[in-house]
C-alpha cells in the first residue's frame, strides 16, 4: 500500500457567513497525481491553499508527513516591485538552502524560455512569462507535493508543451505527488490518475481517470456530466467506453 504523506481531515472553511468548503476529508498518497475538478467558485483554490498551509481552515486539520516539502503555482503571483526572476530563484535558492550551480539555474531558466528576460524586472514580463516564473518557482526546491493552479492558463502552444515535458521529466517521471487544479480536462487526462469533483464546497465525486475514461469516454464527458447532474439535475448516461467526445 501507497505512504500517505497528506492527511486532510472534516476540513471546512468559512468566508464571512459563507461556507467555501464543507467537511473536506482526502488523503494524498506518495507520487499520487490528483485532479482537482469543479465549476467555479466551487472551492478548488481555497483547499489547495489550505493544503499548502498558506491559509487557515476554520476548522477541521491537514495532517502530513514529517519533513514533507510541498510546492505551490498560485493563480495570480505578486512579486516585489523591483524585483528580477534571477532574485526570485536566488531568494528560493537561499529560503530552502537548494543547491544549483549557475549552470544549472541558466538551464532552468531556458526550459522557462525566462533566460533573455532574466534580469528584467517581474512587473514588466507578459502575463504567460509571469506564469512560467510561477512554475518554475513552485518546483525548484524539489518538492514531493506540487499544487498546480491552473497552469496552463495563458500560455502559448509552444510554451505549453515545453512546460508540460518538463512536468513529465520533473513530476511524473520522479514520481513527485501533484494536485492538479484545472478547467483543463485534457490536461488532466494526461498528467492525473485520480479524479476528485468539488460542488459547492464538497467532494461530490472521486474516481481514478481510468475508470472516467472506461465509463464516460474521456474525463471531458465524465465532467461534463458530472457539471450537468450537479448544476441542472441531469441524469448521466455512462458510454461504456467509447468515446464519443
Ligand atoms: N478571500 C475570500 N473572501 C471571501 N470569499 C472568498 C475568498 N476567496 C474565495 N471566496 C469564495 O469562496 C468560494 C470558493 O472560491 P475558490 O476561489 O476557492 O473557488 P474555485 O473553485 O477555485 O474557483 P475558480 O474555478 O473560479 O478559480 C467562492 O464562493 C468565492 O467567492
Amino acid at each position: 500500500m501507497s505512504e500517505v504523506i497528506l492527511d486532510i481531515k472534516n476540513i471546512s472553511k468559512k468566508y464571512k457567513n459563507k461556507y467555501a468548503l464543507k467537511d473536506i476529508n482526502l488523503q494524498i498518497n506518495a507520487g499520487e497525481r490528483i485532479g482537482l475538478i469543479g465549476a467555479n467558485g466551487s472551492g478548488k483554490s481555497t483547499l489547495s491553499e489550505i493544503i499548502a498551509g498558506i491559509r487557515k481552515p476554520t476548522s477541521g486539520e491537514v495532517i502530513k508527513k514529517d519533513d514533507l516539502v510541498i510546492g505551490i503555482q498560485f493563480q495570480d503571483s505578486k512579486y516585489p516591485s523591483g524585483i528580477s526572476s534571477l532574485d526570485m530563484i536566488k531568494y528560493y535558492c537561499d529560503t530552502f538552502d537548494i543547491k544549483y550551480s549557475k549552470e544549472e539555474i541558466m538551464a532552468l531558466l531556458k526550459t522557462y524560455q525566462l533566460d533573455s528576460f532574466a534580469k528584467k524586472n517581474i512587473s514588466g514580463l507578459s502575463g504567460g512569462q509571469q506564469q512560467r516564473l510561477n512554475i518554475l518557482l513552485s518546483v525548484i526546491h524539489r518538492p514531493d507535493l506540487v499544487i498546480l493552479d491552473e497552469v496552463s492558463t495563458g500560455l502559448d502552444i509552444e510554451v505549453k508543451e515545453t512546460i508540460f515535458e518538463f512536468l513529465e521529466a520533473n513530476i511524473v517521471k520522479k514520481n513527485r505527488a501533484m494536485l492538479l487544479v484545472s478547467h483543463n480536462m485534457e490536461e488532466i487526462q494526461r498528467f492525473c490518475e485520480r479524479i476528485v469533483y468539488l460542488h459547492d464546497g464538497e467532494i461530490k465525486d472521486e474516481t481514478t481517470v481510468k475508470k472516467a475514461i472506461a465509463e464516460y469516454g474521456s474525463v471531458f464527458n465524465y465532467t461534463k456530466a458530472k457539471f450537468d447532474y450537479y448544476k441542472k439535475g441531469i441524469k448521466p448516461t455512462p458510454v461504456g467506453g467509447k468515446n464519443n467526445e
